[in-house]
């Protein structure tokens, strides 16, 4: 297992190209958020926009809209009831983020088969949370090469019927073959399981168990993929490093790290990052 540097951070995120606009740095469409998990939502739309995705648009159940336009003017949104919004939307984006707050019922289930119905080759799918969970429940299948997974081990205990204390190297790259794309299995020191090769995460902190983390990380997936379009492995990679790097700044200060607080952090860190020496 390889262990992964700060120098992924550099590898990725390099300075903007001046003749550049919002189209260049990627559409990226949210989808989750029911009634009951609207901050999961907000908070994947936050670090999604924080990292730096050129147009943000959020599908979700109408009674989040004015809660999250409240937090982020940025984001447009869509009442994900509606097909043909969704339908146009999912069209239209660079990266599709679905499950932060999905829920696991009949709509939820609906907007997962949808997605993976119409996803196409070049646009990067990330699957979190609930999506992951209903991957599980009704067996669906992901043809879909430029996919990012982003299961804890609960998750990826239910996509690979793998007990947690059963989860090692060896077993969890055996079930990864089963999924196409690049499977994050989170938990301290989360582990990458990607085609080119396995990758562990040596940074991160309790200070971040906190509900939302998770979400956040989707978003900056999310975020990261829609701009740094060189290389799918390497800036997923850099998304999952740049989390739990700027969690582990602030939590030299801070007994606990607030999701919303990676996100505030954000644009400074990656201008930090990207204004470094050898970048
Ligand atoms: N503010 C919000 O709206 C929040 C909504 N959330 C959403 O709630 C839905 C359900 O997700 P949950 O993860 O809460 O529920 P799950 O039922 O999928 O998993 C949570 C359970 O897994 C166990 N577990 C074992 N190992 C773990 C590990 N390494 N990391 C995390 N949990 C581990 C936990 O103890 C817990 O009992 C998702 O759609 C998620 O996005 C959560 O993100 C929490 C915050
Ligand atoms: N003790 C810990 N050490 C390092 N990272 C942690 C720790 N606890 C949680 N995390 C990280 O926080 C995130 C939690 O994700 P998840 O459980 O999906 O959160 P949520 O669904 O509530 O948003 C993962 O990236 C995980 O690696
Ligand atoms: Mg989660």
């Amino acid at each position: 297992m390889e262990v992964l540097t700060t120098q992924i951070l550099t590898d990725v995120i390099v300075p903007r190209p001046l003749d550049s606009h919002k189209g260049t740095f990627g559409r990226v469409l949210l989808i989750g958020g029911n009634h009951q998990f609207g901050g999961a939502i907000i908070m994947a739309t936050q670090a999604a926009v924080a990292s730096g995705a050129g147009l943000v648009t959020v599908a979700t159940d109408p009674s989040n809209r004015t809660a999250l336009l409240t937090r982020l003017p940025e984001a447009m949104t869509i009442d994900y009831h509606h097909d043909d919004l969704v339908m146009q939307q999912l069209s239209s984006a660079d990266v599709v983020v679905i499950g932060p707050g999905l829920g696991t019922d009949a709509i939820a289930l609906h907007l997962l088969q949808l997605t993976l119905r119409l996803i196409q080759p070049q646009q990067r799918l990330i699957i979190d949370g609930s999506a992951l969970t209903l991957l599980a429940e009704h067996q669906l299948p992901v043809n879909h090469q430029q996919t990012v997974y982003t299961p804890h081990q609960m998750e990826w205990q239910r996509l690979s019927q793998l007990p947690i204390n059963q989860q090692t190297e060896v077993t969890n790259a055996q079930a990864k073959a089963k999924f196409p794309g690049i499977v994050v299995v989170k938990k301290h020191h989360s582990e990458i399981y990607t085609s080119q090769g396995t990758y562990q995460l040596p940074i991160g902190t309790p200070a971040q168990a906190t509900g939302g983390m998770g979400d956040t990380l989707a978003g900056i997936i999310g975020g990261l993929t829609a701009q740094f379009t060189r290389d799918f492995t390497q800036t997923v990679l850099a998304a999952v490093y740049l989390h739990s790097a700027v969690a582990e700044q602030l939590a030299t200060t801070n007994y606990v790290v607030l999701p919303t607080t990676i996100s505030e952090s954000l644009p400074a860190f990656m201008h930090q990052i990207s204004t470094a020496p050898n970048n």
